[in-house]
């Protein structure tokens, strides 16, 4: 509840288009309970007197009339402000949990898979966002229902208010309150299920070829269906408890209605009470309890939007990797970098660099070798600052780079990985992300100084073509040039690569480094590699071991 109470202010951004479902809701209800009790009346008094004989017909047809024309006018707006808020509220929590999750990646717990990441990133909000709809707005519309109709009791048959009151309390407030409590654990749990479930289909269909290939499918389906079948289980107890939570209150509703006709039986032989009005009461108390059998049906995506808030709270509170300085200094553009006594250990594992000295001059060109695992990668995540030394400093023209904003920083180093992402885009866009404000001169020269610029040349729609998923439709050279374009595109003047040429034939390998050595003469360059470099490409090529850097 904690959780769910943080996104509060995000709530209140739409307050005002809620308020007004909520207000449109509440009025559906009551006229839905108008309705019924002016029906119950009209037909019950039309009936009593003889063939309507001397009974105004005209005023309670118009009632019934217009309270079903106000009912079906306020239910269509409702659910038109109301639907347009939560896509709204939508777009807001999307926006609120990337602008928290950025700063804080990579992240550094490994168990958040990817699939888990997406899963959190749709499924938990969108549970989050259908709280209000389905949860908070009939729950608040139940509480006004009751409260007018023990008021109207309370006026016309006194003697019923209470055990009325008594009945509607229970159901709008006790039942609730008791299925969140007792579905709160499985809500949990069918949040997670539901996640373990969308992880099992992403590694299924991501990993389908070498699952294929290993003779692994079997077990992966396997996974698969042992994920369906938990969740599965868990929404079969969830509507299990939700079921019983609506029988619960269908009977209160029936006890509600016998107290109210057994106290309006003994005012009707009293005299205090006519027949008609009881007859229309008996049918508005029943309308009364429509709402609360909505907030039950809400209870159980209470519970998951309650788990989901948990889920994306714990994201958004993440401790960034490394802090930003209050009064951050200019990146200067030719600056040598130095590593000074740095030691790095990631938590809990033995240190993956120990007292590691080394200065790089600008448009020095150096290679980095060693055995895998010894920390290539690392070096460059602290040089990137996604992490900080435990020891030691890493400096960029003799300053910290504590000292500097990331933003600026990353703006001054352009990284090729082995994994650089080619995205679901035109060859434009997935330039563009080099430097935005690239014209196309630009962008023709990275690609020819990537050596692309013969393969655009040769397809339809030049730049504009569009590139498979992760750079499906290009050949792997092809995609790793694409990648090189764009970091050359960034105008940065040191270029990280780390492990450029990874899953490339030796003779598209050869080329890449040709092309690098000319495209990049004037950058700084710091390559992590196995390959064995041609002549020409760095100055220096230092090796990596036992968490110090030596001469190759
Ligand atoms: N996020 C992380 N959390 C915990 N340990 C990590 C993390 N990233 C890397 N490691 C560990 O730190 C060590 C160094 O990893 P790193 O990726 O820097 O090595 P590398 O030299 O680049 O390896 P390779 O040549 O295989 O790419 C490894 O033992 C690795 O398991």
């Amino acid at each position: 509840m904690k959780a769910l109470i943080s996104f509060f202010p995000l709530f209140r951004q739409r307050g005002r288009a809620l308020a007004l479902a909520l207000f449109l809701s509440l009025v559906t209800l009551l006229a839905g309970v108008a309705l019924l009790g002016t029906s119950g009346w009209f037909i019950t008094a039309a009936a009593l007197t003889t063939l309507g004989v001397g009974f105004n017909l005209f005023v309670p047809s118009s009632l019934v009339r217009g309270f079903s024309f106000i009912r079906i006018l306020a239910r269509y707006g409702e659910r038109l402000v109301g639907h347009d808020a939560t896509l709204r509220l939508l777009s807001n929590l999307r926006g609120w949990l990337f602008a928290r999750l950025f700063p804080r990646l990579p992240l550094p717990d490994r168990s958040l898979r990817h699939g888990d990441l997406v899963s959190r990133l749709t499924a938990d909000v969108d549970a989050l966002d259908n709280a209000f709809l389905v949860a908070i707005g009939p729950w608040l519309s139940a509480i006004v229902v009751g409260t007018v109709m023990t008021t109207v009791l309370a006026t016309l048959l006194p003697d019923a208010a209470l055990a009325y009151g008594a009945a509607m309390a229970c159901a709008a407030l006790a039942v609730p309150a008791g299925l969140l409590w007792l579905s709160r654990g499985l809500g949990r749990a069918s949040v997670e299920a539901n996640a373990d479930l969308r992880m099992a289909a992403l590694d299924g269909a991501l990993g389908h070829a070498d699952l294929t290939a290993l003779g692994a499918l079997g077990s992966a389906s396997r996974r698969f269906e042992d994920a369906s079948a938990r969740a599965g289980q868990l929404r079969r107890q969830l509507g299990g408890l939700t079921s019983a939570g609506a029988a619960l209150v269908q009977v209160l509703a029936a006890l509600a209605l016998i107290g109210v006709l057994w106290a309006g039986l003994l005012a009707l032989d009293a005299g205090r009470i006519e027949g008609p009005v009881l007859a229309g009461l008996l049918l508005a108390v029943l309308g009364s309890f429509e709402a609360t059998g909505m907030i039950v049906r809400g209870v159980g995506k209470a519970g998951a939007a309650m788990a989901a808030a948990e889920r994306l709270v714990a994201l958004a509170e993440l401790p960034p990797p490394v802090a930003e300085p209050d009064a951050p200094l200019a990146v200067p553009h030719d600056a040598s970098i130095r590593f000074d006594r740095v030691s790095f250990a990631y938590p809990g594992a033995p240190p993956v660099l120990a007292g590691l000295s080394m200065t790089i001059r600008p448009g020095q060109k150096i290679a980095i070798t060693g055995p895998s695992g010894c920390g290539k990668s690392t070096l460059l995540r602290l040089l990137l600052r996604l992490a900080e030394p435990q020891q030691g400093t890493v400096a960029l023209g003799g300053q910290s780079l504590a000292r500097y904003c990331s933003a600026d920083l990353h703006a001054h180093m352009a990284l090729l990985s082995q994994d650089s992402p080619i995205f679901l885009d035109t060859l434009r866009n997935n330039l563009l992300l080099g430097r935005a404000d690239a014209d196309d001169a630009a962008l023709r020269s990275a690609l020819q100084s990537a050596q692309l610029d013969g393969f655009v040349a040769t397809l339809p729609q030049g730049l504009d073509s569009r590139i498979g998923e992760a750079g499906r439709s290009l050949s792997a050279g092809q995609g790793r040039r694409l990648c090189l374009a764009r970091a050359l595109l960034s105008q940065a003047p040191i270029l990280l690569l780390d492990e450029p040429t990874a899953a490339l034939d030796r003779e598209t390998e050869l080329a890449f480094f040709r092309i690098l050595a000319e495209a990049a003469a004037d950058r700084t360059i710091i390559m992590v590699t196995h390959a064995d470099i041609p002549g020409g490409t760095v100055d220096r090529v230092l090796t990596l071991r036992n968490g110090q850097i030596q001469d190759a």
